[in-house]
């Protein structure tokens, strides 16, 4: 499966390096495979790199890719978190020896990882190992497009290393993975308890955030609530994932494995996206259910277009995503109106962003500039992630944060994380959030996160609806 006489080489060449240089370099290898289930690969390495996997398909179905083991992974720091990646990700960049196929988005060197939410919050328990941000250089990273897969291979090499001994190693690995049997049965794992937040608590705190906008220069802030499920055994991610997969192909979904937790989910809502110096971002705040017909759908629709607050709320994103990116693009391009993006169990107001950016931009430049948009924090931000962090006590974690990929060339893609879960064991916690501005109101807001809990309860409960 790996070519042998290339992995030999490109290692031999990174222990040169390792030698001149005292420092470790990265031996990477790309080469094009049978095209094959990215799903099926990420499974059939759960009992030996079980903490250490990362899924994500975007939701033109042209990216997917599946990690497995960690080369390297980097934990952000509390400050300066975007420029530490920044600096770090240079310096792979640069102690690296890179063989086979180039320039192909997604595969070579690769980091995928995410952000937390607010670097304010110590990470709690449930969170500890995701810490304020963590980054993965898989050593295996399958890359699947619409008509081809590609493995990347990647391995830290010391002066010390043996050519043959790395190489070698690699290939056993390599084996495994493409020799397991990959016909799986799922087990049985009943749901033993729900809880939800206390819903008079919250919808209360939705009432204060809104009389606080009367006095105070806060217009919107974005809640969360939680809900809490405990399993009779441990939850896997792999058949979720693949309930999601089926379920709802127009998000983009995604995993990360973390020790024993996994954060997971689908999410509609695309923070930015680079494809050379082209970048794509989103703005999507307002929300109403899907009807239960076409004509329903429709009028549910137009309620949503002319609903003064949900333009409202809409309106906070589109003007700050539009003065974040203003002073980094050279065209940016954002119409007047938003139009409906329908997502299989709720509708948003939606408006796509596009334009050129200066190439010497990172993603995390731009990351840095656009969260947390008012879609996920409120405005003014500062005010509004201070309200937050004094009164929703809740650990977002990386709930509501950006979470994606950036490769070699100046590609990469970041949502953020919502309709999402993180899965700690037998322990489930789902998070749903919605912008609160000063014609909300608790009770309709706590309904829309409720249904904003369905697409991970759907796959939790294993329901197709
Ligand atoms: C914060 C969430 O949704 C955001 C994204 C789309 C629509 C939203 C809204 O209408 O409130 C939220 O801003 C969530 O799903 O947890």
């Amino acid at each position: 499966m790996l070519n042998g006489n290339d992995s030999i080489d490109t290692i031999q060449r990174a222990i040169s390096k390792a030698r001149e240089t005292k420092q470790k370099y990265i031996a990477c290898i790309t080469q094009k495979i049978e095209k094959i289930d990215p799903l099926a690969f990420y499974r059939v390495a759960q009992k030996r790199y079980n903490g250490q996997r990362f899924y994500w398909e975007n939701k033109d179905h042209d990216v997917v890719l599946a990690g497995i083991g960690a080369a390297l992974s980097i934990n952000a720091g509390r400050t300066l978190k975007y420029e530490q990646l920044k600096d770090e990700w240079a310096y792979i960049q640069n102690h690296a020896v890179i063989s086979g196929i180039k320039g192909k988005q997604a595969t070579g060197l690769l980091l995928f990882g995410g952000f937390s939410f607010d670097d304010k919050t110590t990470p709690s328990d449930h969170w500890q190992s995701f810490g304020f941000g963590l980054f993965y250089l898989p050593t295996f990273l399958l890359t699947t497009d619409k008509e081809q897969s590609y493995l990347t291979c990647s391995v830290v090499c010391t002066a010390d290393d043996k050519p043959e001994l790395l190489s070698n190693h690699l290939a056993e690995q390599v084996e495994q993975l493409f020799g397991a049997k990959t016909d799986f049965t799922t087990d049985q794992n009943p749901l033993i308890t729900t809880q939800d937040q206390n819903a008079e608590e919250w919808k209360r705190l939705v009432g204060e955030a809104v009389k606080v906008m009367e006095t105070t220069d806060l217009q919107k802030v974005v809640l969360a609530r939680t809900r809490k499920l405990t399993f009779q055994k441990p939850m896997h991610s792999e058949d979720l994932l693949s309930n999601l997969r089926e379920q709802q192909p127009e998000t983009c979904v995604f995993s990360m494995e973390a020790g024993t937790s996994c954060f997971l989910g689908a999410t509609p809502e695309r923070l930015v996206k680079k494809s050379g110096n082209h970048l794509y971002s989103a703005c999507l705040a307002g929300s109403i259910a899907r009807g239960k017909d076409d004509d329903e759908d429709a009028r549910f629709g137009e309620i949503l277009l002319n609903d003064r607050k949900n333009r409202l709320e809409h309106h906070y994103v589109v003007d700050t995503v539009r003065s974040a990116l203003a002073g980094l693009c050279e065209q940016l391009n954002i119409p007047e109106q938003p139009i409906l993006m329908k997502n299989r169990n709720i509708q948003h107001l939606y408006t796509p962003v596009d334009g050129v950016c200066d190439p010497n931009r990172s993603l995390f430049d731009l990351i840095e500039r656009l969260h947390p948009t008012p879609a996920l924090g409120g405005l003014p931000r500062t005010s509004a992630m201070d309200w937050i962090a004094k009164h929703e006590k809740l650990d977002r974690g990386l709930y509501a944060s950006p979470i994606g990929w950036c490769d070699g060339y100046g590609n990469g893609e970041f949502h953020v994380g919502i309709r999402s879960a993180l899965i700690n064991s037998e322990r489930v916690t789902l998070f749903a959030g919605c912008g609160v501005v000063r014609d909300s109101v608790p009770a309709q807001e706590y309904e829309e996160t409720s249904i904003k809990f369905q697409p991970m309860m759907n796959v939790f409960a294993g329901r197709k609806s």
